[in-house]
């Protein structure tokens, strides 16, 4: 029987990135070369101001590198063709829910009706439906980041980079959102690469778990937690690689 190997969607080679500051140079990212596999659910785990949404700007091409490469396997121009899901919701205020999701197909000239269809389709897997006309100040935090992840499906991209998306949320909402996205991508596979830094959340989603240092940002060691899903959290497995995870960050630190 010959088994699928998954393809290889994006590499990062050796990236290497720094700010100039009032205090001096500032070495963000000290050499970070990682793979992300198709359809799998990556989460980049590490303590604050490690470096991650550089990191994450710079895969999403926002932020060019000093030095090294992102390479994505079919040489995409990025800009536009990667959905993001940001912490603070990034969503217009004053536009729908609606409007909020189909916005990137607008930007590139999709005809409105095939636009609509699309940004409905997802809205109803976010489980938005019939908050469609709503404006994002009529939703509750775990709403607004829901329309976030919409427009993130609906550039129809096959990769989707999220920078700690759950992080304003409070707790109980933010262990329902856990349960959502994973529903959501096992609805609608894709490649997630997934910015965390909270490791109970990183071990409840990750297929693969790469641990990042402080600054400057290394990669210290990848975990796959064997664990089925859904996870449970209070099985002595998941204790165990939470806790030795945790262990480790405090080596980073
Ligand atoms: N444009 C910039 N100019 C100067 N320093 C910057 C710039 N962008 C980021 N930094 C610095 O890089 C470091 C890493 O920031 P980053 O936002 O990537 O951390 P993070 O790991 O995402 O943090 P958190 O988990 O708190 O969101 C911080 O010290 C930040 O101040």
């Amino acid at each position: 029987m010959s088994v699928a190997i998954p393809e290889t969607k994006v590499v990062l080679k050796d990236i290497k990135k720094s700010f100039t500051t009032k205090n001096g140079t500032l070495q963000v990212l000290d050499g970070i070369s990682l793979e992300v596999r198709e359809n799998e659910f990556l989460v980049l785990f590490g303590p604050g101001q490690c470096g991650k949404t550089v990191l994450l700007n710079v895969m999403a091409q926002l932020e060019e590198p000093d030095a090294g490469q992102v390479i994505y396997s079919d040489n995409r121009k990025v800009y536009g063709n990667i959905g993001v899901v940001f912490q603070q919701y990034a969503i217009y205020p004053w536009k729908t829910v609606l409007e909020n999701v189909e916005m990137n197909g607008k930007f590139k000239g999709v005809p409105k009706e095939k636009r609509r269809k699309e940004a409905m389709e997802y809205i109803k897997l976010v489980g938005l439906e019939g908050f469609e006309k709503s404006y994002p100040s009529q939703l509750s935090g775990g709403m607004k980041q829901r329309v976030g992840i919409a427009r993130a499906y609906a550039t129809n991209s096959d990769i989707i980079l999220m920078d700690e998306p759950f992080g304003a949320l409070d707790a109980q909402t933010r262990y329902q959102m856990q349960e959502e996205i994973l529903r959501i991508w096992q609805q609608k596979k894709c490649t997630i690469v997934f910015i965390t830094n909270n490791v109970e959340e990183a071990v409840t989603l990750g297929d693969r778990i790469v641990l990042l240092s402080n600054k400057p940002c290394q990669v210290v060691e990848e975990f796959v937690p064997d664990l089925p899903r859904p996870r449970n959290n209070m099985d002595p497995r998941f204790l165990e690689l939470r806790n030795e995870i945790a262990s480790k960050v405090d080596l980073a630190l």
